[in-house]
């Protein structure tokens, strides 16, 4: 039998078989010698991509660093995804420190999520691989692990995702870690005599809220209308061509709650604490490097500016400026100039709060318009701050047959804050609390009749005239870190 006319035999088939190979081998070799390494490697790589299959998903690679920085997507991810755990995830990684008060939820590396946006698909997956570049002649190489994210969607999405998705879960990821953040709260450590002095931090845990705050309701709206607009002003600072910081004032009699007032703060914004006292640092070059040990997303307070250091007042003469200069070297203007300057240069979302008993006796420089950008007065009890403290201690949100009594004596007496909280704590039963306070307002309104009879006979002896002034708000100095949480204290 012989092959049909139109079939090639066998043979003629190998034959071009043959010389097609040969062709091939020789234009390969051609192309090696011609051709130089690197351009081969594009032609190839070019016709690959022309020839593949198609595929109509976009895959995102999600790597946990950027070179020797954090990604800041791979940690955002990392938190957002944890809101997005479905009952088909089937393990998860749990852990928590003892200075957390959560437990941290990761998911475990191989595990999927699928997520929805405004309509779109996407498929996440945590992926945790050897990586590649352990030193392959190392008999133990040091076990590292290369972790990132995939996020596969639809390629007609990609603007979408890449505009609005990403910022969005950015966004989110940021609300949950203010959420989830303790608080610290730093104070100077002077054990470090060679190295001058150091922030050591603990947990704050002060309680004190906006909510909790015995204080006139326009002044707290306002003060919390000014924090919120800080925050919210980011690029207005930017434009404008100022530091994000923002300056506070708080002065007012002890007790009456400018430590509670930052504490507030702090829990508003969620920003950490720096107490800086300033009688514990000598040198300028000190003070620099503390400030610039201070973190972001911070509240740097100096309590008693008036008398925490000896600085030398700029209102004196040249020879007695020179002369207390020698004596501490640490000046007003060397804290003025860093926190002005240094400030200005590096920092964000930074707030510095001075507290003093004595607005009269600060610097006028401290004071000039510009340097701190609001003064918050803090006052005795007032009606409205006695009606918190009531509905905080007591429990009374409505009225109560004392009230009309103790707010009549409110109008006279001067109590603090703090001494009406005190009064409010010492019975179990409201009636009995408030019968305490209303005792301790008489005797309050008893002995301003009496310094006021004082004040009238030290005039008539002595010509004082301000002895009254002076008998109702001197007090003597005491410890200045009394922002950490701890209860009422008594007051004399
Ligand atoms: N305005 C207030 N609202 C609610 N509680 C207050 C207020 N003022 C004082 N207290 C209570 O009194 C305690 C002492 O107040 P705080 O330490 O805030 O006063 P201060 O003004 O900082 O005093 P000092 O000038 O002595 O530092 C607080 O722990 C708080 O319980
Ligand atoms: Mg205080």
């Amino acid at each position: 039998m012989f092959p049909p006319r139109d079939m090639p035999s066998p043979s003629s088939l190998f034959s071009a078989y043959a010389s097609m190979a040969a062709s091939m081998m020789l234009v390969r070799s051609m192309a090696n010698e011609l051709i130089p390494h690197p351009i081969r490697g594009y032609i190839v790589s070019t016709l690959r991509f022309y020839f593949k299959a198609h595929s109509p998903k976009l895959t995102l690679v999600i790597e946990e660093n950027n070179g020797m920085s954090r990604n800041q997507v791979y940690d955002a991810a990392e938190i957002y995804l944890c809101t997005k755990i479905s009952p088909n995830t089937e393990r998860l990684k749990i852990c928590k420190s003892p200075k957390e008060k959560n437990l941290t939820i990761r998911l475990e590396k191989g595990e999927k999520i699928v997520d929805t946006y405004e309509g779109v698909e996407l498929r996440w997956r945590y992926v945790c691989a050897e990586s590649e570049k352990n030193n392959p002649n190392d008999p133990y190489p040091p076990r590292s692990e290369k972790r990132y994210f995939e996020l596969t969607f639809h390629k007609v999405h990609k603007e979408k995702i890449l505009n609005s998705y990403v910022p969005f879960f950015l966004e989110k990821a940021k609300a949950i870690k203010d959420e989830e953040r303790v608080l610290k709260m730093y104070t100077l450590n002077t054990s470090h005599c060679y190295n001058g002095v150091k922030w050591e931090s603990i947990n704050l845990e002060h309680p004190a809220t906006f909510e909790t705050l015995a204080m006139e309701p326009d002044l707290k709206y306002a003060v919390i209308e000014d924090l919120n607009r800080f925050l919210r002003r980011k690029e207005f600072y930017k434009r404008v061509g100022r530091a994000w910081k923002r300056g506070y004032l708080l002065y007012g009699p002890p007790g009456t709650g400018k430590s509670s007032l930052v504490a507030a703060m702090a829990n508003h914004l969620k920003f950490d604490v720096y107490d800086l006292q300033l009688a514990n640092i000598l040198r300028d070059s000190d003070l620099r490097k503390l400030l610039l040990a201070t973190g972001n997303r911070s509240i740097l307070v100096i309590e008693d500016i008036d008398c925490s250091v000896e600085i030398p007042d700029r209102r004196h003469g040249d020879g007695r400026k020179q002369h207390d200069a020698q004596l501490a070297q640490l000046t007003l203007s060397g804290l003025l100039n860093f926190i002005d300057g240094l400030w200005s240069s590096c920092g964000d979302e930074r707030i510095i709060v001075f507290t003093t008993n004595h607005k009269d006796r600060l610097d006028p420089a401290l004071l000039r318009p510009g340097r701190m950008d609001m003064h918050i007065h803090m006052s005795y009890c007032t009606t409205h701050g006695f009606k918190q403290l009531a509905s905080t201690y007591l429990g009374i949100r409505g009225h109560h047959q004392l009230f009309g009594e103790i707010e009549g004596l409110l109008e006279t007496a001067q109590v603090t804050p703090a001494q009406v909280a005190e009064e409010l704590m010492k019975g179990e039963h409201a009636d009995i609390a408030l019968q305490e306070l209303t005792k301790l307002l008489k005797r309050k309104n008893l002995e301003a009749d009496e310094g006021e009879a004082d004040a009238d006979a030290a005039e008539k002896n002595t010509g004082i005239r301000d002895a009254k002034r002076q008998k109702l708000e001197n007090k003597p100095r005491k410890s200045l870190r009394n922002i950490r949480g701890r209860g009422n204290r008594r007051r004399r």
